[in-house]
Protein backbone atom coordinates (compact mmCIF):
# COMPACT_ATOMS: atom_id res chain seq x y z
CA UNK A 1 0.00 0.00 0.00
CA UNK A 2 0.81 3.52 -1.06
CA UNK A 3 1.74 5.83 2.82
CA UNK A 4 1.19 9.22 2.16
CA UNK A 5 2.34 11.31 5.67
CA UNK A 6 2.44 14.81 7.40
CA UNK A 7 2.62 14.80 10.73
CA UNK A 8 3.58 17.50 13.32
CA UNK A 9 3.49 16.52 17.23
CA UNK A 10 4.33 19.45 19.98
CA UNK A 11 7.05 22.34 18.71
CA UNK A 12 10.07 20.72 17.50
CA UNK A 13 9.69 16.99 18.79
CA UNK A 14 7.86 16.09 14.81
CA UNK A 15 7.26 17.79 11.82
CA UNK A 16 7.46 15.72 8.35
CA UNK A 17 5.78 15.45 4.98
CA UNK A 18 6.64 12.41 2.85
CA UNK A 19 4.79 9.84 0.25
CA UNK A 20 6.30 6.07 -0.11
CA UNK A 21 4.92 4.09 -2.85
CA UNK A 22 3.01 0.75 -2.71
CA UNK A 23 6.41 -1.81 -1.79
CA UNK A 24 8.93 0.68 -1.02
CA UNK A 25 11.36 0.23 2.17
CA UNK A 26 11.90 3.63 3.60
CA UNK A 27 14.80 3.63 6.31
CA UNK A 28 14.96 6.91 8.73
CA UNK A 29 17.83 7.84 9.75
CA UNK A 30 19.11 10.31 12.52
CA UNK A 31 20.96 11.72 15.67
CA UNK A 32 19.36 11.02 19.20
CA UNK A 33 16.42 12.37 19.89
CA UNK A 34 15.58 13.33 15.95
CA UNK A 35 12.13 12.02 16.08
CA UNK A 36 12.85 8.68 14.64
CA UNK A 37 10.76 6.66 17.20
CA UNK A 38 7.90 9.80 17.26
CA UNK A 39 7.72 9.04 13.77
CA UNK A 40 6.94 5.00 14.28
CA UNK A 41 4.37 6.05 17.48
CA UNK A 42 2.82 8.71 14.78
CA UNK A 43 1.69 5.95 12.41
CA UNK A 44 1.24 3.10 14.46
CA UNK A 45 -1.46 4.80 16.78
CA UNK A 46 0.48 5.28 20.10
CA UNK A 47 1.33 8.94 19.70
CA UNK A 48 -1.96 11.45 18.67
CA UNK A 49 -0.30 14.56 16.43
CA UNK A 50 -1.77 17.87 16.61
CA UNK A 51 -2.34 18.24 12.93
CA UNK A 52 -1.81 15.23 10.79
CA UNK A 53 -2.86 13.78 7.44
CA UNK A 54 -1.76 10.13 6.91
CA UNK A 55 -3.20 7.55 4.39
CA UNK A 56 -2.50 3.95 3.59
CA UNK A 57 -3.73 3.04 0.24
CA UNK A 58 -7.51 4.35 0.56
CA UNK A 59 -7.40 4.10 4.21
CA UNK A 60 -6.97 7.52 5.93
CA UNK A 61 -5.22 6.77 9.65
CA UNK A 62 -5.47 10.23 10.72
CA UNK A 63 -6.87 13.28 9.95
CA UNK A 64 -6.57 15.90 12.90
CA UNK A 65 -6.33 19.66 13.35
CA UNK A 66 -7.82 20.32 9.36
CA UNK A 67 -11.62 20.53 10.04
CA UNK A 68 -14.28 19.47 12.40
CA UNK A 69 -13.97 15.56 11.25
CA UNK A 70 -11.29 14.59 12.76
CA UNK A 71 -10.42 10.52 11.94
CA UNK A 72 -7.80 8.77 14.59
CA UNK A 73 -7.72 4.91 13.54
CA UNK A 74 -6.75 2.81 16.77
CA UNK A 75 -3.75 0.76 16.83
CA UNK A 76 -5.47 -2.56 15.90
CA UNK A 77 -7.67 -1.20 12.97
CA UNK A 78 -4.81 0.23 10.83
CA UNK A 79 -3.36 -2.83 9.77
CA UNK A 80 0.21 -1.56 10.75
CA UNK A 81 2.55 -4.30 12.64
CA UNK A 82 5.43 -3.17 14.50
CA UNK A 83 8.71 -4.89 15.12
CA UNK A 84 10.85 -3.56 17.75
CA UNK A 85 14.16 -3.83 19.09
CA UNK A 86 12.93 -6.49 21.48
CA UNK A 87 11.06 -9.40 20.31
CA UNK A 88 8.61 -9.11 22.79
CA UNK A 89 6.48 -12.26 22.68
CA UNK A 90 4.20 -13.63 24.41
CA UNK A 91 5.99 -15.62 27.30
CA UNK A 92 3.29 -17.50 28.09
CA UNK A 93 2.84 -18.96 24.77
CA UNK A 94 4.63 -21.61 22.36
CA UNK A 95 6.77 -20.11 19.52
CA UNK A 96 3.87 -21.72 17.03
CA UNK A 97 0.94 -19.82 19.32
CA UNK A 98 2.83 -16.42 19.56
CA UNK A 99 2.67 -16.78 15.52
CA UNK A 100 -0.95 -17.80 15.24
CA UNK A 101 -2.18 -15.17 17.44
CA UNK A 102 -2.48 -12.55 15.06
CA UNK A 103 -4.34 -14.38 12.84
CA UNK A 104 -6.69 -16.09 15.40
CA UNK A 105 -7.48 -12.37 16.73
CA UNK A 106 -8.50 -11.38 13.08
CA UNK A 107 -10.93 -14.16 12.93
CA UNK A 108 -9.09 -17.23 11.09
CA UNK A 109 -10.20 -20.95 12.87
CA UNK A 110 -7.60 -22.47 15.12
CA UNK A 111 -6.57 -24.62 12.09
CA UNK A 112 -6.21 -22.15 10.09
CA UNK A 113 -4.21 -19.91 12.00
CA UNK A 114 -1.83 -22.92 12.84
CA UNK A 115 -1.61 -23.62 8.82
CA UNK A 116 -0.29 -19.11 8.62
CA UNK A 117 2.03 -19.62 11.76
CA UNK A 118 3.98 -22.81 10.38
CA UNK A 119 4.31 -21.29 6.86
CA UNK A 120 5.64 -18.18 8.46
CA UNK A 121 8.04 -19.72 10.76
CA UNK A 122 8.87 -21.96 7.46
CA UNK A 123 9.75 -18.55 5.76
CA UNK A 124 11.68 -17.66 8.90
CA UNK A 125 13.23 -20.54 9.35
CA UNK A 126 12.29 -21.31 12.69
CA UNK A 127 9.79 -24.82 12.20
CA UNK A 128 12.05 -26.50 14.86
CA UNK A 129 11.28 -23.88 17.04
CA UNK A 130 7.56 -24.15 17.18
CA UNK A 131 6.81 -25.71 20.49
CA UNK A 132 9.35 -24.29 22.35
CA UNK A 133 8.49 -21.11 24.88
CA UNK A 134 10.13 -17.74 24.25
CA UNK A 135 12.52 -18.04 27.17
CA UNK A 136 14.14 -20.87 25.49
CA UNK A 137 15.05 -18.75 22.33
CA UNK A 138 18.32 -16.74 21.80
CA UNK A 139 18.08 -13.34 20.81
CA UNK A 140 18.54 -14.18 17.41
CA UNK A 141 15.93 -17.08 17.20
CA UNK A 142 13.12 -14.39 19.11
CA UNK A 143 13.92 -12.01 16.64
CA UNK A 144 13.17 -14.49 13.79
CA UNK A 145 10.15 -15.67 15.36
CA UNK A 146 8.97 -12.30 15.96
CA UNK A 147 9.27 -10.96 11.96
CA UNK A 148 7.14 -14.22 11.38
CA UNK A 149 4.88 -12.70 13.81
CA UNK A 150 4.62 -9.54 12.40
CA UNK A 151 4.44 -10.84 8.95
CA UNK A 152 1.48 -13.64 10.00
CA UNK A 153 -1.32 -10.55 10.06
CA UNK A 154 -0.22 -9.54 6.38
CA UNK A 155 0.29 -6.07 7.27
CA UNK A 156 -0.35 -3.56 4.71
CA UNK A 157 2.43 -1.32 6.61
CA UNK A 158 5.26 -2.62 8.25
CA UNK A 159 7.32 -0.87 11.09
CA UNK A 160 11.02 -1.47 11.94
CA UNK A 161 12.38 0.46 15.29
CA UNK A 162 16.21 -1.04 15.26
CA UNK A 163 15.22 -4.94 14.53
CA UNK A 164 18.65 -5.75 14.89
CA UNK A 165 19.85 -3.32 18.04
CA UNK A 166 19.92 -6.17 20.30
CA UNK A 167 21.40 -8.22 18.76
CA UNK A 168 25.20 -9.77 18.50
CA UNK A 169 26.98 -8.30 16.16
CA UNK A 170 27.27 -11.75 14.76
CA UNK A 171 23.87 -12.88 14.23
CA UNK A 172 22.54 -9.08 12.53
CA UNK A 173 23.89 -10.12 9.42
CA UNK A 174 21.84 -13.45 8.98
CA UNK A 175 18.85 -10.99 10.31
CA UNK A 176 19.60 -8.43 7.27
CA UNK A 177 19.54 -11.66 4.78
CA UNK A 178 16.05 -12.95 6.10
CA UNK A 179 14.80 -9.11 6.58
CA UNK A 180 15.97 -8.60 2.80
CA UNK A 181 13.83 -11.53 0.97
CA UNK A 182 10.80 -11.23 3.13
CA UNK A 183 10.41 -7.72 3.07
CA UNK A 184 10.91 -7.27 -1.06
CA UNK A 185 7.51 -6.09 -2.13
CA UNK A 186 6.20 -4.27 1.45
CA UNK A 187 5.68 -1.27 2.30
CA UNK A 188 8.36 -0.46 5.28
CA UNK A 189 9.01 2.16 7.21
CA UNK A 190 12.45 1.02 8.99
CA UNK A 191 14.59 2.95 11.77
CA UNK A 192 17.72 2.58 12.58
CA UNK A 193 21.43 3.87 13.64
CA UNK A 194 23.78 1.46 10.97
CA UNK A 195 23.57 2.92 7.33
CA UNK A 196 24.14 -0.78 6.11
CA UNK A 197 20.69 -1.34 6.91
CA UNK A 198 19.48 1.04 4.66
CA UNK A 199 21.85 -0.14 2.24
CA UNK A 200 20.83 -3.86 2.32
CA UNK A 201 16.84 -2.98 2.75
CA UNK A 202 16.22 0.07 2.05
CA UNK A 203 14.77 2.07 -1.81
CA UNK A 204 14.80 5.40 0.07
CA UNK A 205 16.28 7.13 3.09
CA UNK A 206 15.01 10.47 5.19
CA UNK A 207 17.39 11.74 7.91
CA UNK A 208 15.44 13.70 10.55
CA UNK A 209 17.24 16.45 12.36
CA UNK A 210 15.36 18.25 15.44
CA UNK A 211 12.01 16.79 14.01
CA UNK A 212 12.26 17.49 10.58
CA UNK A 213 13.43 15.80 7.70
CA UNK A 214 16.95 17.02 6.50
CA UNK A 215 17.90 14.97 3.90
CA UNK A 216 16.15 12.50 1.45
CA UNK A 217 16.14 10.88 -1.72
CA UNK A 218 17.07 7.25 -3.18
CA UNK A 219 19.38 5.22 -0.12
CA UNK A 220 22.35 5.51 -2.29
CA UNK A 221 22.19 9.37 -3.55
CA UNK A 222 22.07 10.06 0.31
CA UNK A 223 24.07 7.93 1.61
CA UNK A 224 27.19 8.57 -1.17
CA UNK A 225 26.84 12.19 -1.15
CA UNK A 226 25.74 13.31 2.51
CA UNK A 227 24.57 17.13 2.92
CA UNK A 228 25.01 16.88 6.49
CA UNK A 229 27.52 16.42 8.96
CA UNK A 230 25.28 13.60 10.83
CA UNK A 231 25.45 11.76 7.44
CA UNK A 232 28.92 12.70 6.44
CA UNK A 233 29.77 11.04 9.61
CA UNK A 234 27.42 8.30 9.81
CA UNK A 235 28.29 7.28 6.45
CA UNK A 236 32.44 7.90 6.79
CA UNK A 237 34.15 4.76 4.49
CA UNK A 238 31.12 3.81 3.15
CA UNK A 239 32.19 5.28 -0.33
CA UNK A 240 35.46 3.62 -1.27
CA UNK A 241 33.23 0.02 -0.95
N1 LIG B 1 6.77 10.71 25.45
C1 LIG B 1 7.33 11.86 25.10
N2 LIG B 1 6.80 13.05 25.46
C2 LIG B 1 7.35 14.21 25.10
N3 LIG B 1 8.47 14.32 24.38
C3 LIG B 1 9.06 13.19 24.00
C4 LIG B 1 8.54 11.89 24.33
N4 LIG B 1 9.34 10.96 23.79
C5 LIG B 1 10.31 11.62 23.16
N5 LIG B 1 10.16 12.95 23.28
C6 LIG B 1 11.00 14.01 22.72
O1 LIG B 1 10.75 14.03 21.31
C7 LIG B 1 11.95 14.23 20.59
C8 LIG B 1 12.14 13.07 19.60
O2 LIG B 1 12.38 11.87 20.33
P1 LIG B 1 12.41 10.43 19.65
O3 LIG B 1 12.44 9.41 20.75
O4 LIG B 1 11.32 10.34 18.65
O5 LIG B 1 13.82 10.49 18.91
P2 LIG B 1 14.66 9.31 18.24
O6 LIG B 1 15.14 9.87 16.95
O7 LIG B 1 13.84 8.07 18.17
O8 LIG B 1 15.86 9.13 19.24
P3 LIG B 1 16.75 7.83 19.63
O9 LIG B 1 17.63 7.56 18.45
O10 LIG B 1 17.50 8.30 20.83
O11 LIG B 1 15.79 6.72 19.93
C9 LIG B 1 13.07 14.33 21.61
O12 LIG B 1 13.31 15.71 21.83
C10 LIG B 1 12.49 13.69 22.83
O13 LIG B 1 13.05 14.25 24.01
Amino acid sequence: MSLDVHAVVEPGRLDVRFSLSEGETLAVLGPNGAGKSTLLDVLAGLVRPESAHVRLGDATLVSTGHDARDIWLPPHSRGVALLAQEALLFPHLSVRDNVAFGPRSAGCDRAEARRIAERWLERVDATGLADRRPRRLSGGQAQRVAVARALATEPKLLLLDEPFGALDAGVAPAMRLLLSEVLSDRTVVLVTHDPLDALALADRVIVLDGGRIVEEGATREVLLNPQTEFTRLLTFGLAAG
